[in-house]
This record gives structure tokens, sequence and C-alpha cells, in this order.
């Protein structure tokens, strides 16, 4: 059973996870921290935690699951910085958006802890404490990616822990997880940091053309490419060998088009425009789109 929860990093995803169990768990109370003092003032402000704290060591003394809500290349040092301060019996989970590297860095810097990693699919472009909201894991699967060995009762306690906060919940293979986040997460965010990079480097067309026509699929992108610029060198760096295989298979597909465009082959672009069209739909019927009309949250 969780009742003190320690959320280290308060930005997006430990402000909302803050957030959240005020809303849905009460009875859990929250310590936070964050390395950056003016978050830490923020986080104050909005009451994103109980109580925030000014050291790791202090927010994660009396907590029975610690959540790290750091950059994944952050979190092997913001264990390691807790590692005297933890109680023996505390599990260590985080939200890392790659797990088979988070893994192996908590289990390197907390080799006598628990831990089970985790993955809330869920997010914005936006960081930083301002922008969490309570509701942001409603509806979104949550992926644990405990090791073969992680305790079962540890793997229900963080398990329920994210039913309770509104997300559906799966367990997954750490490596296997990787590949299908690379697939879904972050080879799209790697096309739009590309494309909108592409567009504002052009010549031919002013950058004030580019933001005046960005009405349709272009200011899409353009939001997933407003993501936040460590976190997601951070995820290429830690996914590499998946993101590098997915990117193949990707060039692969992306050479046929320009063939079949080439060689005026109608039918082959028909034909995957129309398997994509399906695809679409059922994400829709499935419930995983959540018909916001720009695919932004600006209005959280
Ligand atoms: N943004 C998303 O859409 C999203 C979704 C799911 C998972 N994630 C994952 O969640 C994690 C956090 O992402 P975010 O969007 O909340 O980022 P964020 O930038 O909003 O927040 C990260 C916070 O961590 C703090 N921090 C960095 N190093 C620290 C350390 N050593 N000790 C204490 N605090 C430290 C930063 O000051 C910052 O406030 C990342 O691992 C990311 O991959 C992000
Ligand atoms: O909706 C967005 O803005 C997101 O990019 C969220 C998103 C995703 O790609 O789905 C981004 C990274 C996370 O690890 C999980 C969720």
């Amino acid at each position: 059973m969780i009742r003190n929860v320690a959320i280290i990093g308060l930005g997006l995803l430990g402000g909302s996870i803050g957030l959240a169990i005020e809303e849905h768990a009460p009875d859990i109370t929250t310590t936070g921290f964050d390395r950056n003092p003016k978050t830490r003032a923020t986080a104050a402000k909005r009451s994103l935690v109980g109580t925030v704290c000014d050291t790791a060591s202090e927010a994660v003394a009396n907590a029975d699951l610690v959540i790290l809500c750091v950059p994944v290349g952050a979190m092997e040092e913001a264990a390691a910085g807790m590692r005297e301060a933890l109680p023996k019996a505390a599990i260590i989970s985080d939200v890392g958006s790659s797990k088979q590297s988070v893994g192996e860095a908590l289990a390197k810097a907390l080799p006598d802890h628990t831990i089970i990693p985790a993955h809330p699919v869920a997010g914005t472009e936006q960081s930083g404490p301002d922008a969490g909201f309570a509701s942001l894991f409603t509806n979104r699967w949550c992926i644990l990616t405990p090791s073969e060995t992680a305790s079962t009762e540890a793997v229900q306690s963080v398990s329920d822990f994210w039913t309770k906060l509104g997300a559906n919940v799966e367990v997954m293979d750490a490596e296997h997880h990787d590949l299908v986040l690379a697939v879904t997460s972050h080879i799209p965010h790697l096309i739009a940091f590309t494309i909108v990079g592409t567009a504002s480097d052009l010549e031919e067309v002013t950058r004030s053309e580019v933001i005046k026509y960005s009405a349709g699929g272009f200011r899409d992108f353009t939001r997933i490419a407003a993501s936040d610029p460590v976190m997601w060198r951070d995820v290429f760096l830690s996914n590499k060998s998946a993101v590098l295989e997915m990117l193949g298979r990707f060039s692969e597909d992306l050479t046929a088009l320009q063939r079949a465009i080439r060689s005026g082959d109608g039918d082959a672009l028909h034909e995957l425009f129309s398997r994509t069209r399906a695809i679409r739909r059922q994400v829709i019927e499935e419930g995983q789109d959540d018909d916001r009309p720009d695919f932004g949250r600006e209005d959280h």
C-alpha cells in the first residue's frame, strides 16, 4: 500500500503526477524536489506536491514510492544522489520515455532497491512546472517494464498506483517497449523535428511564409517540434539501436514512395494512403484519440 510518494523533477510529468494524486488519491502524501530553485518556487506556488523540499534526500526520507521525473540522461545521477537517504523498503520508479537504458541506470545506481520502471504514454509539447495538469493520465496507457526478477507485489503496487491516477496499465519487456515506442513516438518526433528544420532552412521560401501558411498538416508538426530539446536529445541517445532499426525501415518505405511519385505510380500511392486512413479510423474507434482540434493542449 503506497502512502507517501516522493517526486524528483517537478516539470510536466512530475507536476502532473502530484496534481493527479491530489485529485484521485488525496490520502497519499506527496513530497517533491527539483534541482532548479525557480521550478521549486513555482511548484510550491501551484501546490504541485504537498511539500516542496530543498534537497532530494529530504524529499525521499519517508517515501514508500519514489518516482524519478527527470530527463532520461539524468536518471542515474538523480538516483545515485538520493541513495543514502532512501528508506530500504522504498520502491523506485520513473517515467522515462525509453526503458532499457533507464532500467540499467537505476539498477546500477541503486543495486539494493526494488526498481519498477514505468512509462506513462501521455504528454504534451510543453515542459516545466507550469505545464502539469491533473488529467494528463486519464485513459492513457502506462507501461511498466519490471525485470524478470522483480517482486510481483511491487509490480502490483505500482500498477494500482497508476490505475488510481486514471491510467490503463500494461506490463512489457523493456526491449520490446523501446522498439514499439521507437515507431509510435520517437520516430514521429524525429520526423517533425526534421520537416520543421528543413522548412526553416529553405532558401526559396521565406521564414515568414512558412509561419503564415502553417495552417494544415505543417502546424501539427510544429507543435511536436516544439517539444523539449533536452528530453528528446536524451530519448534518441538512450534508445539508439531501436530508433536506428526503425529508421532503416522508414527510409526504405520513403524511398519506395519517392520511386512511386517519380514513376507516376498512382496505384501504389492510393494503396498506401487507403491503408493509413484505415489505421487512423481504428485509432479513433479504439479510443486512442481524444479529438483535440489541433492535437494541442493549449487550453491547459
Ligand atoms: N513530455 C512528455 O510528453 C513526456 C511524456 C512521458 C514521459 N516523459 C518523460 O518524463 C521525464 C520528464 O519529462 P518532462 O516532460 O516532465 O520534463 P520537464 O523538463 O518538464 O521536467 C524535468 C524536470 O527535471 C528537473 N531535473 C533535471 N535533472 C534533475 C536532477 N538531477 N534532480 C532533480 N531534478 C532534475 C528539471 O529541472 C525539470 O524541472 C523524461 O524522462 C521524459 O522522457 C515525458
Ligand atoms: O502528445 C504529445 O505531445 C507527445 O508527444 C506525448 C508522447 C508521445 O509521443 O505520445 C511523447 C513522449 C512520451 O514519452 C509519451 C508521450
